[in-house]
């Protein structure tokens, strides 16, 4: 549906990136509107560099929303509840206003509202330090990773890659309702060539966040598939299951593309001699492997608290595979974690 912006009313600032500001509104015009409250983000599209691009953001929430309107329709069991549906949008000759369902927090405030800080006084120095702990129940850690497969699923069946799935991008409705909601398309890619932007066997790698990266997108592997989603997904699973909400990468990954790849290799191991879909990639082939020769650290270390759910492990394991094209899809996964449960019933 298209609106004015002269329909709502701007309050706060409540986030934004590099190229665009988020505010919180309300309608001044309650009859078309459900809700009090939305999310009011708005980009110029001038000011844009790739691979952000606001106009393929919108193309892209449009086709997600008619077909989440579709499941609407057909079927009770949606998996496009998992991801923002766009309400409403304006074009002005400047600036292009996306209008969504306004969520109170993400993934960090959640992290944030389930640690448990724990001061240890040392005897030998009398300093006292501060131990975050993670209070997420198991149950609670396969609900929001259930949510976030079901999210991928359906992005990924509608032809998109997210490329950029991490914990500022995962909105819920509250901290304690742990259901999430994947948001921000504004560098997304849908096949076959991102309406005409990036040819498929091209696409641009500088894409995702920090330690939420793809391997293969640090090797500059450029035909890479919706499995560079996947790989975040997983990294996220280790972030809420570990023992106290970190990643065992090291803390200069998170801006060094080099530094994350050392961390990658020294968390799941070398990569086979044969990973076929960097054979090619010059940054690869310059690289000393005997460098890196790390063997896999044990999936009870990285998944803590999932120790005894051997189903989730299992996936877990399948998912954070080298080459890609092995890697689990996100409806594989979820069929995989389900199956543990009907086993356990
Ligand atoms: N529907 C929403 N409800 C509440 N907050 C939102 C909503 N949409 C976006 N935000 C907030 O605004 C931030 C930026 O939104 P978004 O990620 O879509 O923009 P962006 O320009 O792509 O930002 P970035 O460059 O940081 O990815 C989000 O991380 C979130 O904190």
């Amino acid at each position: 549906m298209e609106i004015k912006k002269s329909d709502f009313e701007l309050g706060k600032r409540i986030g934004g990136g590099r190229f665009s500001d988020v505010y919180l509104c309300r309608t001044l015009n309650d009859t078309n509107f459900f809700f009090s409250e939305y999310a009011l983000k708005i980009t110029e599209p001038e000011d844009e560099l790739p691979p952000h691009n606001v106009k393929n953001e919108l193309k892209l929430l449009r086709k997600l929303a008619d077909a989440q309107d579709k499941e609407d329709k057909e079927n009770g069991t949606s998996i496009g509840r998992n991801v923002v549906r766009l309400i409403a949008f304006y074009q002005s000759p400047i600036e292009i206003g996306l209008l969504f369902p306004f969520y109170k927090t993400d993934l960090n405030g959640v992290i944030a509202s389930n640690t448990k800080v724990r001061s240890a006084f040392n005897l030998q120095d009398g300093t006292i330090t501060k131990k975050r702990e993670n209070n997420f129940s198991t149950s609670q850690i396969i609900q929001i990773f259930k949510g976030l497969l079901r999210g991928l699923a359906f992005i990924h069946s509608q032809g998109i890659i997210h490329r950029d799935v991490n914990p500022n991008n995962i909105m819920f409705e509250s901290p304690s309702e742990l259901e999430p909601v994947i948001i921000d398309f504004g560098i997304s890619y849908m096949e076959p060539d991102n309406n005409g932007l990036e040819k498929g066997d091209s696409k641009i790698t500088d894409i995702a966040t920090g330690y939420y990266k793809a391997p293969e997108l640090l090797l500059s592997v450029k035909d890479y598939s919706n499995k560079v989603d996947i790989w975040s997904a997983g990294v996220i699973l280790m972030l809420i299951s570990s023992k106290e909400f970190t990643t065992p990468y090291s803390k200069d990954s998170a801006h060094s593309d080099l530094a994350l790849l050392a961390s990658i290799f020294n968390t799941f191991g070398s990569p086979p001699d044969n990973w076929q879909e960097v054979k090619s990639s010059r940054s690869y082939g310059a690289m000393n492997t005997a460098f890196f020769r790390k063997t896999r650290r044990s999936t009870d270390d990285l998944l803590f608290k999932l120790k005894d759910h051997p189903q989730c492990v299992e996936t877990f394991n399948s998912m954070m595979v080298y080459e890609s094209s092995c890697r689990l899809s996100a409806s594989e996964a979820l069929k995989r974690i389900d199956s543990e449960r009907l086993q356990n019933q």
